[in-house]
């Protein structure tokens, strides 16, 4: 079972954001206001509480530094947070993250990474949001973390260098690789610092992943926009195994040489009543040059645990393998047409409603046939006419 993170960044994200949204999912407030205070080179307030945006509770965790002038090179930032007390992975993820901020701000500034500086204010806020972030993931010890498409917000934003639309250039720079969004409101969404935390700690993009949820936080941006919910969602809990997921399907696979050939049949047959949804078999040619078979059964998730037991049950197998597939299936319906005073069974197949297969079951035929003394092609050919009928 690994531990997971699924965000929902559907309204961006910011450090304080993701603060909020971490305390929330259960990091104790403790956690990360005790790494901020480990680096702050001068006295920093960390304010917790729970707000509303849009008619939503979230918590907002805000870091309230002094006003001041002083620059901090990316290298001073580096020292502070290397001289610091902080536990050396909180320590290894805050660097990480802060390089990332660093290399985008030289990236677009056109500066080599030493001669970033970031200003006085910005630089503490910057650092006590990384360094809160970095502890709190920490302490959750996440596998993996997912995330949504990320919204950037539009418009412009008032910065040291002018006003610039959004999203910023940094901001630009550390999604690179991330799918993201303009949008949906006209005001920055998306932060330099909550994007170079989501390019550092996210393992994938997408949906929410299978997964039992045992917390969700809700992180509060800091202004309450109307008609939006300006909160990051951050989702906890273990993942489903793909090979448990409802709706998932596998193929289980084994290669059998000591098995009567005579058996097959009835082992297929088993299987099938042990809720497989099919099975076949392939010849092959095994290792010592045997000739041998590929078992090969499709099985829906649930089922599966039947469906291996059987599988051992019925063969001489003592080993399988399995792989698990998205199935793509057809909405199905039976109805019956009556051919000569004999029921025959119909399936339809529709996609979004649209008609798409019309088969007459191929049993219910060849009992007719037999009943009417009849050859089967005949009768089959009959059933279909029948068929195509009933559904016209
Ligand atoms: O002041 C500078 S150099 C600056 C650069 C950039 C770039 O994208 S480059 C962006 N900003 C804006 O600062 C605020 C605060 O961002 P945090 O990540 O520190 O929360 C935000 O509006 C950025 O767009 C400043
Ligand atoms: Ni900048």
């Amino acid at each position: 079972m690994s531990r997971v993170g699924w965000f929902d960044a559907s309204s961006g994200i910011s450090g304080d954001m993701v603060l909020g949204a971490l305390i929330g999912a259960g990091v104790p407030s403790e956690v990360i206001v005790g790494a901020i205070v480990a680096v702050a080179p001068e006295p920093i307030d960390v304010a917790v509480e729970t707000v509303t945006r849009n008619g939503f509770a979230a918590t907002r965790c805000h870091v309230e530094v002094a006003d001041s002038v002083t620059e901090r090179s990316w290298a001073s930032i580096q020292e502070l947070l290397q001289d610091s007390a902080l536990d050396a992975p909180v320590r290894t993820l805050a660097l990480e993250i802060f390089e990332r901020l660093a290399w985008a701000e030289a990236t677009v500034h056109g500066t080599g990474v030493e001669g970033v500086h970031f200003h006085e204010v910005g630089a503490l806020d910057s650092i006590a949001d990384i360094v809160g972030a970095a502890a709190g993931f920490v302490h959750l010890g996440l596998d993996e973390v997912v995330c949504t498409p990320v919204a950037l917000g539009g418009g412009s934003v008032a910065i040291a260098h002018g006003r610039i639309g959004v999203p910023a250039p940094a901001v630009v720079e550390l999604l690179r690789d991330a799918p993201t969004y303009g949008g949906p409101i006209e005001r920055e969404l998306t932060t330099p610092t909550g994007a170079a935390i989501l390019a550092s700690v996210v393992t994938r993009y997408g949906v929410q992943p299978a997964m039992t949820v045992d917390d969700t936080g809700v992180g509060a941006g800091g202004a309450d926009p109307e008609g939006h919910a300006n909160v990051l969602r951050l989702s906890v809990g273990t993942s489903t195994p793909a090979s448990e997921a409802p709706g998932s399907a596998l193929v289980i696979e084994t290669n059998v040489d000591d098995l009567d050939p005579r058996l097959w049949p009835d082992v297929i047959a088993a299987l099938l009543a042990a809720g497989a949804a099919d099975a076949w078999l392939t010849p092959i040619l095994m290792k010592k040059g045997r000739p041998a078979h590929t078992l090969h059964v499709l099985v829906a998730a649930d089922a599966a645990a039947a469906v291996r037991r059987e599988i051992f049950r019925q063969t001489s197998t003592i080993g399988m393998r399995e792989s698990t597939f998205a199935k793509h299936a057809l909405d199905r319906e039976l109805i019956s047409v009556d051919l000569d005073g004999h029921r025959i069974a119909v399936k339809l197949a529709r996609l979004d409603g649209e008609l798409m297969n019309v088969q007459p079951e191929y049993e219910d035929v060849a009992a007719a046939a037999r009943a009417l003394d009849r050859p089967i092609k005949d009768v089959l050919a009959e059933a279909n006419v029948l068929a195509r009928a009933a559904t016209s």
